[in-house]
């Protein structure tokens, strides 16, 4: 692009900023609700709604209330909903076999969201960390406390094999495993499952905006350690890239980025680099950031919610995954 521009007073900026109806004309990114993919967590029990102290406004759902939650969601026009376990401790092992536990909570709640709100898509997580004794996405080898890749990667094609059977529309690997899409594109395939879309975890940061998702999903008094021989470095940009196209080569439908707001950057190389769909996840820490402002009153809630997602469609993203998702939809609405 080679942009011209008359000089001063000919050429005038303000003119088009002049009015609302001019300014509509020029605007060059939109927000809708079909950008909006909405995480939600889940916990057993019934008629349970437990807020999250870390996530104030975000809660822990018991299966009866995220089908209310996946209604809601539908009937605003959302178009996915995306759910994350917190696990009974009881129930987490070094095996991690309640991760393809078929009647373990996500794939129970999947069923009963597609059974009862059968519009709406339903995403799911590949990772052991709900379900792992050690708080890893990945067997942690006992000789040496190193997380195992391909051991692990065998793991991962069994819980994504339990989801898509449960009715997943699409799985998102966010374990960070080498070589985990070839292998999930490939089981699913002999499995039938053709149109089950793999939303790959491409570039996943070992971030401490995680924090509050640790709190939620139970796995934070769990991790021993950190994440960093897994997830990427924050000072990386062109790992980023060959992560993707790896990822794009395995066989994944579309890409992600995580966190959001601090790797924009990442966003807009990655879409401008390949053109394949691409998502950020606003994650917890984010809204955390945001929503803890809100609320002593320190800035305007609404207002910074919906400027930080429309400041990931200016980055090329295709969709962003926020827990602001059924807020900002009400409010996209009312404009
Ligand atoms: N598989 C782990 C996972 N899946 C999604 C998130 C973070 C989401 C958020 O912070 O909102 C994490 C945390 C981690 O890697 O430790």
């Amino acid at each position: 692009m080679q942009p011209v521009q008359a000089p001063f007073p000919a050429g005038r900026f303000r003119r088009a900023r002049a009015r609302p109806a001019t300014r509509a004309l020029t605007r060059e990114t939109v927000l809708t609700v079909e950008d909006l993919i909405w995480p939600v967590f889940l916990r057993d029990g019934e008629g349970i709604e437990e807020e999250i102290p870390s996530m104030p406004g975000v809660h822990r759902l018991s299966v009866d209330k995220v089908v209310e939650a996946a209604r809601r969601a539908a009937d605003l026009g959302i178009p996915a909903i995306c759910l994350f376990p917190y696990t009974d401790p009881a129930k987490k092992t070094k095996d991690c076999a309640e991760a393809w536990n078929p009647d373990n909570l996500s794939n129970t709640a999947t069923r009963a969201i597609k059974d009862a709100v059968p519009g709406i898509a339903v995403m799911t997580d590949v990772a052991l960390d709900p379900y792992n004794i050690d708080g890893h996405d990945g067997f942690v080898n006992a000789a040496d406390g190193t997380v195992l890749n391909d051991a692990t990667v065998e793991a991962l094609v069994k819980q994504a094999l339990s989801q898509a059977e449960a009715g997943a529309d699409i799985i998102g690997p966010s374990d960070m495993m080498d070589g985990r899409i070839g292998a999930l594109r490939d089981a699913l395939e002999e499995a039938g499952h053709h149109d089950v879309m793999l939303l790959s975890y491409a570039a996943k940061y070992a971030s401490a905006f995680y924090g509050p998702f640790r709190d939620a999903v139970g796995a934070s008094g769990a991790l021993k350690g950190d994440k960093k021989t897994y997830q990427m470095d924050p000072a990386n940009t062109d790992e980023a890239l060959r992560l993707v196209a790896r990822d794009l080569a395995e066989g994944a439908d579309a890409v992600m980025v995580k966190p959001g707001m601090p790797y924009l950057d990442i966003c807009r190389r990655a879409k401008d680099a390949f053109g394949a769909p691409t998502y950020a996840y606003q994650v917890s820490g984010e809204y955390a950031m945001l929503e803890g402002a809100a609320r002593q009153g320190w800035l305007d809630g609404d207002r910074v919610m919906l400027e930080s997602l429309l400041a990931f469609k200016r980055a090329g993203c295709d969709g962003i995954l926020t827990y602001f998702a059924p807020r900002a939809a009400e409010a996209l609405a009312r404009r």
